[in-house]
Order: C-alpha cells, then sequence, then structure tokens
C-alpha cells in the first residue's frame, strides 16, 4: 500500500540515505531508528510528499504521491516533531480546524471527547501556549483520534509524554494497526509497540 522505491535524499553535500526501498501494508508499522542527524525526519517529511527526493518515488495504492497530490494527503496524518498548533488557539480550536483542514469536519462533541479520552478534561479552553510540553503533545496527538487518515506518520510521538500518555498513545496505534491503518514513526525511547506487524528500519548505518 506504501512503497518506497530506490529512494536517496541530500542535505547539502551529505547522502542521507541511496536505493531505499520498502512495502508497507495494512496492520503494518514501520519503526524508522538512527543516531540524530541520520535522516529519520527527513524520511518522513519525504513520505509525506513535504521533501522531494533526489531519487527514487514514493507511491500510495500504485501509483505516485506526487500524481496523487490532495488524494494522498486527506489518506494521511502526519505530527511532526513541533506539533503543528497554534499557540493562541485553544485545544478545541485546534482541533477543529485541523479537522478542518485535513478535509474531515468533526462535530463540537467529538472535540470535546477527543480531548477528554487524551486525558485533557478541564484544558480545552486554554490557549495551548499555557499548557505543559506534554499537554501541548496531547493535544496534537489527540487528531489520532479525529482522523480518519489510513496512514500516520509520527514524528517522535512519545516525546514529552508521561507513563499513562504513553499507554495512551501506543493503545491508539494498536487500534488503528488493528483497523487496518498503517503506521510509520521515529523514537529513540525502548517503547515496546504493541500488535499489528512491526517493521524496522534503521538509518545511518
Ligand atoms: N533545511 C536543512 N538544510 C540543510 N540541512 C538540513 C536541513 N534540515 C536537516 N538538515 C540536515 O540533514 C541531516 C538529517 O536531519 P534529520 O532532521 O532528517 O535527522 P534526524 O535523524 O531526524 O535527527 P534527530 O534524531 O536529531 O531528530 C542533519 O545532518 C541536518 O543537519
Amino acid at each position: 500500500m506504501l512503497e518506497v522505491i530506490g529512494l536517496e535524499c541530500r542535505r547539502g553535500d551529505r547522502r542521507l540515505f541511496s536505493g531505499l526501498d520498502l512495502v508497507l501494508g495494512p496492520g503494518t508499522l514501520l519503526h524508522v531508528r538512527g543516531r540524530n542527524g541520520s535522516g529519520k525526519t527527513t524520511l518522513l517529511r519525504t513520505l509525506c510528499g513535504l521533501f522531494t527526493p533526489d531519487a527514487g518515488e514514493v507511491r500510495w495504492r500504485g501509483e505516485s504521491i506526487r500524481t496523487l497530490a490532495e488524494d494522498y494527503r486527506r489518506e494521511l496524518l502526519y505530527c511532526g516533531h513541533l506539533n503543528g498548533i497554534k499557540s493562541d488557539l485553544t485545544g478545541l480550536e485546534n482541533l477543529a480546524i485541523a479537522a478542518r483542514l485535513d478535509g474531515d469536519p468533526v462535530g463540537s462533541d467529538a472535540v470535546w471527547q477527543a480531548l477528554a479520552r487524551i486525558g485533557l478534561r478541564g484544558f480545552e479552553d486554554l490557549p495551548t501556549r499555557m499548557l505543559s510540553q506534554g499537554q501541548k503533545r496531547r493535544v496534537a496527538l489527540a487528531r489520532l483520534i479525529l482522523s480518519r487518515a489510513r496512514l500516520w506518520v509520527l514524528d517522535e510521538p512519545f516525546t514529552a509524554l508521561d507513563v499513562e500518555a504513553v499507554a495512551l498513545l501506543q493503545g491508539l496505534i494498536a487500534e488503528h494497526l488493528a483497523g487496518g491503518g498503517l503506521v510509520v514513526l521515529t523514537t529513540h525511547q525502548e517503547v515496546p509497540l504493541t500488535s499489528g506487524q512491526v517493521a524496522r528500519l534503521d538509518l545511518g548505518g
């Protein structure tokens, strides 16, 4: 379903990776590992079509993501390590806007429920700049509850999360995989990744 063919990415005069081939099917999680600077974020952004590779191609359902453009983006949820939330907006506003931008508007009940499930009951109406790092990350991760995207691409999703939130996120990932979803993630932590099939990719030799 997600295919990578002969992918090469350079930054400046450094070749981060080349000749990278991958196939990821439904219910599969790809754990991308590697030291700082090995190219994990670059690979994730390339899989999302946010960075143009120097060679090779990313395909979704057999078609180039360049050709699919919006049709691919609708099936994709990217959560980068900067969270992608607006600090002047509340958790409620951030989630409602993110869902609309994803082309998948949701009702306010669903947004309240998502924030409650992610452990932010009582913090829904605060501008997110007033939240702790872990709470901001929880707002970003609440998008996973609301999204109907088939492919989740998550850059360091466990960073700043406490034990309870790590377990919550693991549960969300497990549910997504059980429903035939795909997940690509990076993490430096040794987090047991439950259920589904887990593939590992080590960058940087
Ligand atoms: N915009 C940029 N311009 C030039 N070089 C860049 C740019 N962004 C990243 N790089 C370089 O590309 C290399 C890979 O960066 P990347 O962020 O993909 O690594 P990473 O494996 O995700 O690292 P980390 O574990 O620290 O998050 C680094 O050496 C970095 O300096």
